[in-house]
């Protein structure tokens, strides 16, 4: 399975393809519409949030609520077009006609001046409409097909805020179906009220100030097989390939899987997880530091990944830049922003992981309908049943 994305933030759409989903899957556009109202929530987003109301539009590759194995084409419109059509339109300007909204400051911490170079760009528009964060909302559509087919073999993903700014969650242990309620229930996604509600009041001051804030998302999955990716090549590891999709998020700067960079604090026996066998389990792991992965492969206990997202780079209190055309030192450019999306991008952390989960399914029990994978799936839980 892969996917591409294409669209701008004040564009018409955001379009995303996915070819190589088998067929038979049901899919409920529902689903994919409570994932999108999920993004869309959580404390300290801007005022693009009221416009939106996504909501993703099939047009391809499902046929009365079953893939059909074709490619798969998803839209998500923008509702803000509305208000961009005449600054975002593909026709030439007319004669006489001025560029409207252009950017010639780059903002520090965004895509803006790079691009503007490298695509040989005056107006930083052209770069920062594709850069933005909009786009996840059609990856998140995209991870609602992804979550379709995995909950056919009772495979759960959930996530959580473990911190924004200086306030840090307490460690909560709950199951997963409990962590995806109780996040679902918090303005943040915090599974700790206290530390929720100190996280809203560092936003609200974050905001007043002028400032923005970031903060540690938590993404767990259970119901994984033993197995998924592969020892053998780097670009079969699939913690690798979680890591590459948890940095792939914009504003995200870091990710740990299980107890990640404390691994390096600590004595081997206080980071290796033992190895034991029960005629109800078969093969598991005592505890669970590793975070579900041993040589890129999946030990079948849950998948604990953590992405640290950087505070946003728009500052209402702008960062000192230079125009681009003049040279001259300026204020950067102010666009309208949120000042935390953490309990977004927590969400969007969830929807590439179900994406890469999903894509190594298929890969190590591929087959182009349900039914076969279903059945190649049974036949190796069998065959771990004998050894
Ligand atoms: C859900 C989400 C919402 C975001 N909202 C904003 C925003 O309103 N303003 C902003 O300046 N950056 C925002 N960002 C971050 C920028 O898109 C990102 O920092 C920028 O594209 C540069 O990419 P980089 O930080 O990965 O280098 C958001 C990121 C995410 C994940
Ligand atoms: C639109 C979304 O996020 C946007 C991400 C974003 C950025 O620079 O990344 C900037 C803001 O866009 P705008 O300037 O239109 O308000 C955010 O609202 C979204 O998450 O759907």
């Amino acid at each position: 399975m892969r996917y591409l994305t294409a669209g701008e933030s004040h564009g018409p759409q955001l379009t995303a393809i996915i070819e190589g989903v088998p067929s038979n899957v049901p899919i409920s556009v529902d689903k994919i519409n409570t994932l999108l109202q999920r993004r869309q929530k959580g404390h300290g987003r801007g005022r693009r949030m009221q416009i939106e109301t996504d909501q993703v539009r099939i047009v391809a590759g499902v046929r009365h609520g079953l893939t059909t194995g074709a490619p798969i084409c998803l839209i998500v419109e923008n509702k803000d077009w509305t208000h961009w059509e005449h600054i975002m339109g593909v026709e030439p300007l007319a004669e006489g006609q001025e560029l409207q909204r252009e950017v010639t400051k780059p903002r520090p911490g965004h895509a803006d001046l790079n691009g503007a170079l490298k695509y040989n760009q005056e107006d930083m528009r052209n770069i920062l409409e594709r850069s933005s964060a909009r786009e996840t909302a059609v990856r998140v559509a995209v991870a609602g097909v992804a979550q379709q087919l995995l909950e056919q073999f009772g495979i759960r993903v959930g996530s959580h805020v473990k911190r924004i700014g200086s306030v840090e969650a307490k460690e909560m242990e709950m199951p997963l179906a409990d962590l995806i309620e109780v996040a679902e229930a918090s303005s943040v996604r915090c599974l700790d009220p206290e530390a929720g509600q100190q996280m809203m009041d560092l936003i609200d001051k974050a905001k007043s100030e002028g400032d923005s804030l970031g903060g540690i998302v938590e993404v767990i999955a259970e119901g994984l097989p033993i197995g998924l990716g592969s020892h053998v090549q780097w670009d079969r590891k699939l913690d690798g390939r979680l890591a590459q999709a948890i940095m792939s998020i914009q504003a995200f700067k870091g990710v740990e899987i299980g107890i990640g960079f404390e691994a390096g604090a600590r004595p081997g026996s206080e980071v290796h997880d033992e190895i034991v066998w029960d005629e109800e389990g078969g093969f598991y792991r005592s505890s669970n530091r590793a975070g579900g992965f041993e040589g890129g492969m999946t030990t079948g206990m849950p998948v604990v990944v953590r992405g640290v997202m950087k505070p946003i780079p728009t500052l209402y209190k702008p960062l000192q830049s230079v125009d681009l055309a003049t040279k001259e030192p300026f204020e950067a450019t102010i666009e309208r922003s949120d000042s935390c999306a953490v309990p977004a991008a927590a969400v969007v952390a969830e929807a590439v992981v179900t994406i890469e989960l999903a894509k190594a399914m298929i890969e190590t029990f591929h087959s182009d309908n349900l039914e076969q994978m279903k059945q190649s799936v049974a036949q190796y839980a069998s065959y771990l049943e004998s050894r």
